[in-house]
Formats: C-alpha cells, structure tokens, sequence
C-alpha cells in the first residue's frame, strides 16, 4: 500500500508544478502556499489532499477536513479529491469538505450542553429583524443620545416633522444596518462590548461627531444578550460559538483533534482571524500542542470579501510570513489557465492600480503571472487567444452592449460549438436585466437571439436566489393546477426550457393562448416541431396531475426535469417539510406555504454536488457575478459595463442619512475596528472614511483582476457611453441614461493594447 502510494506520488509529483508538488510532498506541520490565479491551487490542493489521504491511511474516524467559503469550490474541490483517490483504488472516506460555516455548525452542536441548535440558527431575514429589535430598545434607553444623532451637523434643533422623520430612518435603516456591521466586525475580531467600550475613549477619537464606538459596545451588548435570551444562534456566533466549546472543554477539544489530522484551507485570503483560531485549533495534535496540520493556500490579490466581511489578506499574508520561518512557504508564479495577452492584461491592471493608488491603499501585491514553460504538464496551456484575445468596446448604451454582447457570443459559438463562456457583472442586477435582453430580445428591439442558436442562458443568481428546486416545481405545480393562466403557461415553460427537456422558443407566443397551445383544433394555424415537443411533455405532466395525488406528483415531476441526485433529494426534503406544515395536504393549502419557501429563500437544498459544472458547461452563456466566478474559468469571459460608477464606483452616502454629515458612520466604524484589529492605531472619523474609501477602490480593482484571470481564450471588456446613474438602480424600471465615464483603467489598457497588437507602432 506505502509503495504504490508512493509510486503513484512519484508519478504525480511529474505533473505538478513547484509549489504543487510542495503540497504533494507535505508530511505535516504549517504550509503556505501563495499562488497567482490559475496557477493550480486548488488542483494542488486536491492532489495533496489525495496522497495524505493515502498516506496516513485517513478513514472515517480520522480524517482530513478540506475548507472552502463556498458551496460551489467546496462541490469541485470534492470531486477532484475523489477523483485522486479512485485512481489509488482508495475509499471515499478519509476526508471531509466542507464549507467553515457548516464545520463550525457541528462542531458548536455537537458540543455537550451546548444551548443552541440548527433550528435556532438565525436566517437573515430573523438576524435584521433582532438587530433593529434592539435598535428599537437602544433608542428608548438612550433619549439624549438620539436627540444628539437627531440633530445631526444642524447647529439648532430641526422642525419637528424633520426630527421625526430623521429618528424613523435612524431606527429602521441606519442603526439597523450599523449593529449588523458592528455584530459582524466586532465578533470577529474578538472584541467583546466591554473592550469596545474601552476602545471608545480612545483619545484619537474624541473630537468625532458621534461617539459611535460607544454606541456600538451598547448595541452590541443588547444583540448578545438578546440571543442569548432566545437560546438563537447566528452565522458568525456559530464559528465563535465552536471555538468556545473547543477552548472550554478540553476532552471535547481532543476528540475533535483526535479525528481531523489535518485542515488543508483553500482561498485562504479570505479568512478572518477568528476562522484561522477554528482552523488551529481543530488541527493541532492530540498528543502534542505543538505540532498544527495547517495547509493553506491562497492569492492576496484575489481578496475580495475584506470589504463586506472582518476577512483581510493580511492575516493570510501573515500566516506566509510565519510559514517563512519555517522554510514552510511557497509561492506560484506560473500559470497555465490564459492566453498570454490576458495575462499581460491582468499584470497591466496590477502595475496600473498600485501605481494610481500608491498614495493610499495599493490594491495588489507586486507579483506578476508568468505563462507555464513548455512542457507543462497541463494539456493546452496558455492556449492561443481567440480573435484578439483582449477586446475592448464602448457601446452607445446598456442595450447596445447587450447587443455587441450577443453578437460576439454568436461568432465565438459558430467558430467553437463547444465553447464555455461567460458574462460577468458587478451586480444581480445587471445579470438579471441581461438574462431577460438575451433570452427575449425581440422584447427591446435586438434582432440577435442566442437561444435561437441553441444557446442556453444561465442566470446564476436568477436561479440560486430562488433557490431552483422549490421554485421550479413551484412553478410546474402552478401551472399544472391552472394550465389555463398564460403567466404560468409561460413559467412552467421557461423552466422546461432551462431544464434543456424542452427546445427553445418564443415562448409568450405559446403563453399568450395556452387552449390553443396545449389542445389545438383543426382551425388553429399548425404549430411549430418545437411547439408540438413542449406540447407534448405538458400534456403528460398533466395526465400525471390526474392520476397522481400530490406529493407522488411533486417526485414525478422532478424525475421529469432531469434532477440529478441531489436535486432529487432536494425535492425528497422539499416534500418532507410541507408534509409537516399543513394538514390536509391539499394543493390549495400548501402552495401559499410553498410561495413563502420561494420567496424567503430559506429552504436549504442538499448539497449540490455539480453545481460548479452548471456553471461551466458548452453551448451556455453562464451570467454570473464577478464575486461568484471566482474559482472557476470559460473559454471566453465577457465583462459589461465597466463604467466608473460601477466600478471601481465610490462610497456614498444614503439620501436619508445626510444629516449626520457627509461621512458614512458605517464605514467609519467599521473601519476604526479594522484598524484595531490589524493592530494600527485607530483613526478618526475623517481618516477612517479616507481609508475606508481606499479599500473599497482597493478591492474593486481585485474585482475586476479575479474578471479578468477567469478567461482562457477571449477576454471581452465593454464601458457604456450611457448607462443609469446609479448602478444599483433596478435596470428594469430605470431606463433614464446619462452619460458616464469608463472605469479609469480601460482607457489606459487601450493605450497598452494598442502598442501590444502593433509591435511597430508600440516598438516607436
Ligand atoms: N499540474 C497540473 N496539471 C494539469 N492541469 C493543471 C495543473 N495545475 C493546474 N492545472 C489546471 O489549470 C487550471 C487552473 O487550476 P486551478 O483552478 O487549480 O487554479 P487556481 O490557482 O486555483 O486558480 P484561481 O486562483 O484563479 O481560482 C485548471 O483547469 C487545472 O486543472
């Protein structure tokens, strides 16, 4: 078994990259690995998981954990390891993926008289709701105190119909918003109210406008308590919840480490500290507390949460310099993932945001990707580009770039059938409002239709926001208890279509008559192959409806959209949890029960094995946001509106809390208590905006650096002309464009692009 482990490592350690083969050759201890995109992290990742695996002889009493932040990594991650270990004839059960929020869930409720359990677990919706619930508290407790906010910079009091509505949008949005950040930041920097009631006498910021600090330590408390009270738990409480467990109760602790030998941690730039402390803890040696199994590997320039979470790359960045000492640190330059004119382009972006910025936050660590040398082991590596492999548009406006857009997707899918591409965007938005001008365009007067072509429009968030199972046989239930509605007609079929089991078409036009569609007679005009197709598939949903009562036809009707397992055992959930809400168990009682679980989003699915190869699949234009297409790569990458005000966009403050100042005191605090926590020296209100503004730049332009590194072959970049004012505006009811200026570094890409495609001209 050793030998043929390590024959194999030895066979493997010849496809790996330095800094991989590190990971393969790992023994124990701290490793960090530091790594450019697309320079096999997580391959690495999951080979070295495979061969400690093998090595240690890891089972389901000892295993390795294998960290991610997100489903969908924590999905690929899995099935690569698996992958490893089936070509070692090795059972699946030495390790374990997860992602940091469910380990720590279990590690919390598996802890002996621990209060909590997952039915307390706080959705977020019941999170909002108990913070403004103690906002509620907090104003009536401190009157002087909201009667200073109140007035704001005013020098008198205002009118008295200003007072009230000023203390209304403090209560229900300002403060509200303010204790979510401040339960969020606080925690997890490790700051109890107490502390941060000291940290609000700090002399640095007596001279603020607000003692906001103070306000915070209040809040803070209240929150705690409050949870405490109702025996609830939330998201962050989770991860300090079993890190307490763990630190109380030391036989608890060791059975935790006496089963997980090692964590190997990927994306680790976007832990937090209090994520990191889980991780050690868990790692770290029954036997001997100086021995830690801590593998991380991570990109600083890829941060991209530090913004809206307590994650920064420092802490990570810190981890490497630790790693150091211990000649325990790697780092990987060369990747195989781009064609070398995106890469050049992503270095430019590099160069370009830390020399605009190196006044205040320099975005990135100076590090350039390297293509591969020849002989890489990954097939196809640096592939030629795709046309001009960068391209670089200013469509008229929104809908024209929908237009380009459509275009140039056409001609790469007629020169590449079996393409995967992409449509990144900064906001659901802006995916949505694109979703419906690619899949309707007739609708807005584009005469450009891919799924004409046989191209499927894949709307990440459209789907995961409604959390696909329970929406889409909400909608063929819908639709099966009143086939004559033409609104249901049309959603039943546009998940039909999604479902790739009936061919796409203009679907309003069978929506628009459903009798005529579904049972035509001899007077109606002939219908289409496609139409007969779709007609047929409901007409047998409908024959089920008649034989089948209704959880029977509920599990039919999944098995007739093609679940994979584990959207079939989603819909097995999805049954189990109605047949527990409503008696009798009558369409017309549940289905309000139903709409409630599709509009909260609350239902949990199971977990999705594939979803990450949803949303990389041929003859797709996957739309996705920039956030979510971390990890992940398409052949082409389109990237819209790159207009200023959405990226790198600014931090503003709301209309309604102006009178506070001209500040965001959100930022603000949220800023000192980083500061704090990265061990600087807190800064006053006016500095803490400046520096939170910087980081806001900072991550923008990481943003637009993980767009960029996810294309192979052609990466396509567009700035509207005109485009509504505030990106966050809904783009379906906003249709008032005005002009905008680009993102400041596509004019300076231009000017690089053009000397790069004409070496004379640049060579001059
Ligand atoms: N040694 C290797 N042999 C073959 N293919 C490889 C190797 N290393 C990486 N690859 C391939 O390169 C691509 C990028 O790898 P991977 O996704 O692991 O990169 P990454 O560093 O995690 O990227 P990012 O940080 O941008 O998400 C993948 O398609 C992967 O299969």
């Amino acid at each position: 078994m050793v030998n043929t482990v390590e024959s194999l490592v030895d066979d493997w350690s010849g496809q790996l990259r330095p800094g991989q083969r590190e990971i393969a050759q790992w023994r124990g201890g701290l490793l960090a690995v530091s790594a450019v995109p697309g320079a096999g992290k997580s391959h690495g990742m999951a080979v070295g998981a495979a061969i400690a695996i093998a090595r240690q002889r890891l089972n389901q009493q000892q295993q390795l954990v294998v960290v991610t932040y997100s489903r969908s990594a924590a999905a690929s991650i899995k099935v690569r390891i698996r992958h490893y270990l089936n070509q070692m004839g090795l059972p699946r059960t030495g390790f374990s993926v997860q992602t940091l929020h469910s380990l720590a869930l279990k590690i919390a409720m598996g802890a002996p008289n621990w209060r909590g359990s997952a039915e307390n677990l706080l959705s977020e919706y019941e999170q909002q709701r108990l913070c403004r619930r103690c906002v509620d508290q907090w104003a009536r407790s401190h009157p002087d105190q909201m009667q200073h906010l109140i007035q704001g910079m005013d020098t008198q009091p205002p009118i008295h119909s200003e007072q009230l509505t000023r203390r209304h949008a403090l209560i229900s949005s300002i403060l509200t918003s303010f204790t979510k950040t401040v339960v969020t930041s606080a925690r997890s920097a490790f700051l109890t109210p107490a502390e941060l009631r000291q940290l609000s006498h700090h002399p640095a910021i007596a001279a603020d406008p607000y003692p906001f600090l103070e306000i915070a330590a209040d809040l803070l408390e209240l929150y705690q308590h409050q949870l405490y009270e109702r025996e609830q738990i939330d998201y962050d409480e989770m991860i300090l919840a079993a890190v307490q467990c763990l630190d109380a109760n030391a036989s608890y602790r060791q059975e935790w480490q006496q089963r997980v030998y090692a964590v190997f941690e990927d994306e680790a730039q976007d832990s937090t500290p209090l994520q990191s402390r889980l991780l050690r803890l868990l790692a770290t040696d029954v036997m001997d507390d100086r021995i830690v199994n801590v593998v991380r590997v991570g990109d600083p320039n890829q941060a991209i949460n530090s913004t809206f979470t307590a994650a920064d790359p420092l802490f990570f960045n810190a981890f490497c310099d630790e790693c150091a000492q211990q000649n325990a640190f790697y780092t990987m330059t060369q990747a195989g993932r781009c064609t070398p004119l995106v890469i050049k382009a992503a270095n430019y972006l590099v160069e370009w945001a830390n020399h605009t910025y190196a006044q205040t936050e320099p975005p990135f660590r100076p590090q350039d990707i390297q293509p591969v040398p020849p002989g890489d082991p990954q097939p196809d590596a640096n592939p030629p580009a795709w046309g001009q492999g960068v391209e670089l548009v200013y469509p008229k406006t929104i809908f024209e770039t929908a237009h380009e857009l459509a275009v140039r997707i056409a001609r790469v899918f007629e020169a590449h059938p079996k393409a995967t591409v992409a449509i990144l965007v900064r906001q659901n938005k802006q995916g949505h409002f694109l979703a419906d001008l690619l899949r309707s365009p007739a609708d807005f007067g584009l005469n450009h239709n891919l799924p004409s072509l046989g191209i499927t429009i894949f709307d990440v968030a459209g789907v995961e926001r409604r959390s696909h199972v329970p929406e889409e046989l909400f909608h063929i239930l819908q639709f099966l208890y009143c086939p004559y509605s033409p609104d249901r007609v049309k959603n039943a079929l546009t998940v039909l279509v999604e479902r790739g089991v009936v061919p796409p078409q203009n679907l309003d036009r069978l929506a628009a008559q459903p009798e005529v569609f579904l049972y035509p007679g001899p007077l109606d005009p002939p219908a289409t192959a496609e139409a007969v197709q779709a007609q047929h598939f409901c007409h047998g949903l409908l024959q089920a409806r008649l034989q089948l009562s209704l959880f029977p036809l509920i599990a039919y009707c999944a098995q007739r959209l093609g679940y994979d397992a584990a959207e079939l055992a989603t819909t097995d959930r999805l049954i189990y949890y109605l047949s527990q809400s409503q008696e009798p168990q009558l369409w017309e009682r549940l289905a309000p029960i139903w709409q409630g679980i599709v509009a909260e989003n609350t239902f949990e699915p199971v977990d999705m094995e594939d979803l990450h190869s949803r949303y990389v699949r041929p003859a797709q234009v996957t739309i996705l946001t920039m956030h979510k297409a971390k990890g992940l790569d398409w052949d082409a990458v389109f990237v819209p509106f790159l207009q200023a005000k959405n990226l790198p966009g600014d931090l503003w403050v709301p209309a309604n809390a102006r009178f506070l100042g001209e500040v965001d005191f959100i930022a603000v605090t949220r800023a000192q208590i980083r500061a704090h926590s990265h061990g600087q020296p807190i800064p006053n209100y006016q500095e803490a905006w400046r520096n939170a503004a910087a980081a806001k730049t900072a991550e923008e332009y990481r943003l637009l650096y993980v767009a960029i590194t996810r294309a192979k072959r052609l990466l396509w970049l567009a700035a509207a002309q005109q485009a509504p004012f505030w990106p966050s505006f809904d783009w379906h009811h906003h249709y008032e464009l005005q002009p905008q200026a680009p993102c400041p570094f596509l004019p300076a890409l231009q000017q690089q692009l053009a000397k790069w495609l004409s070496p004379i001209r640049g060579d001059r």
